[in-house]
């Protein structure tokens, strides 16, 4: 898979920990990664538990009675590793396990035998009573959990989710799917989890990203070897990582940094396209012209006298413009029928970069013939699309569930079905370019932005931003990553200043501005 590197500053392309792989890459290469290193699989899972019990002491120094929760496999041996590693400093520590009969195998087998001859206690999960424990370590299942977790698993971590203990996941919390983040159907809710080697997809995006807590990433020191035999999934982008934008040239004018059309605001509904042309304009763009329904006109401009207005002669609009924006408060009648066919006439024979949201892909979803879609999107300078989950299930006719169980797919059918970038918003966005005859595939993943961001108007502003800087020459796939970075840095300044709750989309306009221009 091709990604952008030269996008990342110098120092970012250097951190591993943004170079999200899925569970088959880390099964497949880690053997051969911790050889190229000199390291025995024994050392990794010795190097994971010592990485684990760092984590748990930094963030609750305090802390001083541990209940280890162990399954069968390799997750348990780390578990296994940790608790030794505690037992051994002083600590009051427990592991449950399902049978304290059962003897683990290979690697996780020895990590057990090291435990039980540091003279460390084992318990069944029967016997579970977490009231004499500070805090929960969760070793019962990482990569390799296959299929559902098993009934009397589900009741187990169930029981851990109860409780109101801190819980510390090693690698993956425990029934999670490593690469979509969804729950089979359970899976521990950590506060912290400690990902090994590589983070996997499923704690970036989606209900992952809430379930595993924050991330604390380690390579075990065997990160480079690893990197050098793995393609790269996603790579995980804010802001801070991405090289800054150049700055302009001193005899630039107007015409220079890019004319966006915005095309909405039907009957009634003005403010979605105002704040797209807003934020287009504090995004950089030389000149927006808003064009929407006659009655909106008033509030689409209103103590906004920069942006211009047009409500007749579509067509003239899009000859003047270098990018289009179609979509925010578009709505679905006649009015938005004709408006959206007439630009996709328009762009059959004079290509022009363009961006669909909201309405305009609720009606792209109604329209039967795909094919004739990609044909014209495929051929443009640049098509962004910029679902959310909703819009998402619609364009692919699935549910939305089916598109938040597994976003990087969701994300990836959109781009070829449609032929243009997908951008899948949400908590950690997704920027999907799916591989074309002209179009190289790349995936990316946006660890920035905050739950205050989900509020009206938030989505509008986005597209705006990427109209912007497609406007201004960026190309495609940098235009909707630069766009999202910066959306979600400005979402995370204010809520810094003022907290999440009842964060307004227009309150992202004045850090956007100073975002963009290295402030
Ligand atoms: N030295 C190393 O290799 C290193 C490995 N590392 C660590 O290993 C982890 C991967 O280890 P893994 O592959 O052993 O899988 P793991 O997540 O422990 O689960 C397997 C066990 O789960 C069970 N099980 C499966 N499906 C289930 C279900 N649906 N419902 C219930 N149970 C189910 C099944 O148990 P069984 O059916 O045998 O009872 C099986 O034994 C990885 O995440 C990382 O933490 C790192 O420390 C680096 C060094
Ligand atoms: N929990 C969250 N974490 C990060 N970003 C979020 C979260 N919720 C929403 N956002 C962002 O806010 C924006 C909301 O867009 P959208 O749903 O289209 O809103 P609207 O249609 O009202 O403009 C998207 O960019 C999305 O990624
Ligand atoms: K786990």
């Amino acid at each position: 898979m091709m990604t952008l590197p030269n996008l990342l500053n110098e120092q970012a392309a250097e951190i591993l920990a943004y170079k999200a792989v899925s569970s088959e890459q880390v099964k497949k290469f880690e053997p051969q990664a911790a050889k190229n290193a000199d390291c025995s699989m024994f050392e990794l899972m010795t190097r994971a538990g010592e990485a684990g019990f760092e984590v748990l002491k930094t963030h609750w120094p305090k802390v001083t009675k541990i209940a280890v929760v162990t399954g069968n496999g390799n997750n348990a041996g780390d578990a296994y590793i940790l608790a030794r590693l505690a037992l051994q400093s002083g600590m009051q520590v427990c592991v449950f396990c399902e049978n304290i009969e059962r003897e683990l195998l290979a690697d996780a087998g020895l990590a057990q035998r090291e435990w039980v001859a540091a003279g460390g206690e084992s318990k069944n999960f029967s016997c579970i009573d977490f009231s004499d424990f500070e805090i929960i370590v969760d070793g019962i299942l990482g990569t390799g959990v296959e299929g559902e977790v098993k009934q009397s698993f589900q009741l187990l971590i169930e029981k851990i989710n109860q409780t109101a203990m801190p819980r510390l996941s090693l690698d993956l919390p425990s029934g999670m799917h490593a690469n979509t983040g969804i729950p089979m159907p359970i899976c521990v809710h950590a506060d912290i989890t400690v990902s090994f080697i590589a983070p996997k997809l499923g704690l970036l995006t989606g209900i992952g990203k809430e379930l595993c807590g924050r991330i604390e990433l380690t390579d075990l020191a065997i990160g480079k070897a690893f990197y050098q035999l793995v393609n790269v999934d996603s790579q995980v982008v804010n802001w801070s990582l991405l090289n800054p934008i150049k700055s302009r040239p001193v005899n630039g004018n107007k015409g220079s940094f890019g004319k966006v059309l915005c095309i909405g605001g039907n009957q009634g509904m003005p403010g979605a396209i105002r704040l797209s042309a807003e934020s287009a304009l504090r995004a950089g763009t030389g000149l927006v012209k808003v064009y929407c329904h006659q009655s909106s006109g008033l509030h689409v401009a209103s103590g906004r006298p920069e942006i211009m207005l047009q409500y007749q002669d579509l067509e003239a609009a899009l000859n003047w413009c270098t990018c289009v924006v179609i979509g925010p408060g578009l709505g679905q009648d006649q009015w938005a029928v004709q408006k959206l066919d007439h630009v996709l006439r328009y762009l059959t024979t004079d290509p022009k970069s363009l961006v669909v949201d909201a309405d305009a892909l609720n009606l792209l979803a109604d329209k039967k013939d795909k094919t004739n879609l990609y044909n014209i999107f495929s051929k443009l300078p640049a098509c962004i699309l910029t679902p959310h989950p909703g819009e998402a299930a619609r364009l692919l006719k699935v549910q939305i569930k089916d598109i938040e169980n597994n976003r990087y797919l969701a994300s990836e059918n959109i781009s070829k079905m449609y032929g243009g970038t997908c951008v899948l918003k949400g908590a950690g966005t997704l920027i999907q370019t799916a591989e074309t005859q002209n179009k190289n595939q790349c995936s990316w993943v946006c660890n920035g932005g905050n739950p205050g961001m989900a509020t009206a108007g938030m989505g509008d502003l986005l597209t705006g931003i990427i109209s912007a800087f497609l406007a201004q020459g960026m190309p495609e796939q940098q235009a909707a990553i630069y766009a999202v970075c910066a959306h979600a840095e400005a979402g995370d300044r204010v809520a810094r200043q003022y907290g999440q709750r009842g964060m307004i989309a227009s309150d992202l306009l004045t850090p956007l501005r100073a975002i963009i221009n290295g402030l």
